[in-house]
């Protein structure tokens, strides 16, 4: 048997330009055992992924904030606390930076997201004068302003519980320090070639192939295994 996966997206499933590596929909659909899509991103992009895999929509979301499972939402996390630093960081000439439309914030729940365009030193800045409930997660992908206690790790063990799966059976596979506490849950973990010196020291592998090209030898060498 295979084993149950928790797959970061960003970094992890996709190409370097960003794009959802075609590979996800040939290997994917078919693995014989759950997936856990764990995203920074908002609830709707794993739910989406997620249902045009033709997969359970089993998912992580907002670094944790949010976890879906069994049809039930798990929401943690303090928005108000998190918006309160990101309106300080405005107020002090701060950009959350990612246009009118803000497609990257609509649906956000527990959190907000800043480009990675964005003044990094004056975001850590604010977050850190809030005091300690509030930190800045940098994912390359975008600065996530996020209460401290929630992590991708901690909705891993919440989901794992509701699917009565040990949360050591999981491999894990990521690229950034939003992937450390998921690979400490998760009982094997790989960092692709791309990731973050975060990611890489947490993971047991860091694997010679970054982005989908890593992952995919990874899911090979577990389909490997299970033979
Ligand atoms: O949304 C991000 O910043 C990164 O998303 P990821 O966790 O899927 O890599
Ligand atoms: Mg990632």
């Amino acid at each position: 048997m295979v084993p149950p996966l928790a797959l970061d997206i960003d970094g992890t499933l996709t190409t370097p330009t960003g794009r959802v590596d075609p590979r996800v929909f040939e290997l994917l659909p078919a693995w014989d055992a759950p997936v856990v899509f764990a995203t920074g991103k908002a609830f709707p992009y794993p739910v989406a992924l997620a249902h045009f895999l033709g997969r359970e929509e089993t998912v992580i979301a907002e670094n944790g904030g949010v976890a879906y499972v069994d049809g039930e939402t798990t929401i943690v996390g303090d928005p108000d606390a998190a918006w309160a630093v990101v309106e300080a960081f405005r107020e002090r000439g701060g950009a959350v930076g990612w246009g009118d439309g803000d497609t990257v914030n609509r649906w956000r729940e527990t959190e907000v997201a800043v480009s990675p365009d964005a003044d990094e030193a004056l975001l850590r800045e604010v977050a850190a004068a809030a005091g300690g409930d509030v930190e800045v997660v940098d994912t390359g992908y975008a600065f996530h302003v996020k209460s401290a206690g929630v992590s991708k790790g901690r909705a891993l063990e919440r989901v794992a519980a509701a699917l009565d799966i040990d949360p050591e059976s999981f491999v894990a596979v990521g690229d950034s320090e939003n992937d450390v506490s998921t690979f400490g849950v998760a009982g094997e973990s790989y960092a692709v070639a791309n990731a973050d010196d975060a990611a890489r020291e947490a993971a047991d592998e860091v694997v010679a192939e970054g982005y989908m090209d890593g992952t995919a030898a990874v899911l090979a060498s577990l389909r490997e295994r299970a033979r």
